[in-house]
């Protein structure tokens, strides 16, 4: 868990996880992302925890097994990070 690369610095690090909350103008807009974030942790066999509130997004990663914050957590953050860039277009 030491040396945790974030993508960025909107990505908080809590214990044993990291977070992101992403705003959107709608409930609508915010329910897509969930949603393409839902099918991108199929592809990936790696699942992070989501919540969806009206028009913000907030989504936590952690690796069950080593009960801590792993690259498996920050790679999955970064395609996170480039499905909301893709969005913003
Ligand atoms: C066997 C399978 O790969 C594991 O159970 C995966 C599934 N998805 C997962 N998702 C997350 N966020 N953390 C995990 O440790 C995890 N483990």
């Amino acid at each position: 868990m030491r040396n945790v690369d974030l993508p960025g610095r909107d990505w908080v690090l809590v214990p044993e996880r990291i977070r992101r909350e992403f705003r959107f103008s709608s409930y609508e807009k915010a329910r897509e992302f969930a949603t393409r974030i839902a099918e991108l942790a199929q592809k990936e066999g790696h699942h992070p925890d989501i919540t969806l509130s009206y028009g913000r997004v907030t989504v936590e990663l952690t690796t069950h097994d080593e009960m801590s914050v792993t690259e498996k957590d920050t790679g999955m953050a970064r395609k996170i990070e480039e499905l909301f860039r893709n969005m913003q277009q």
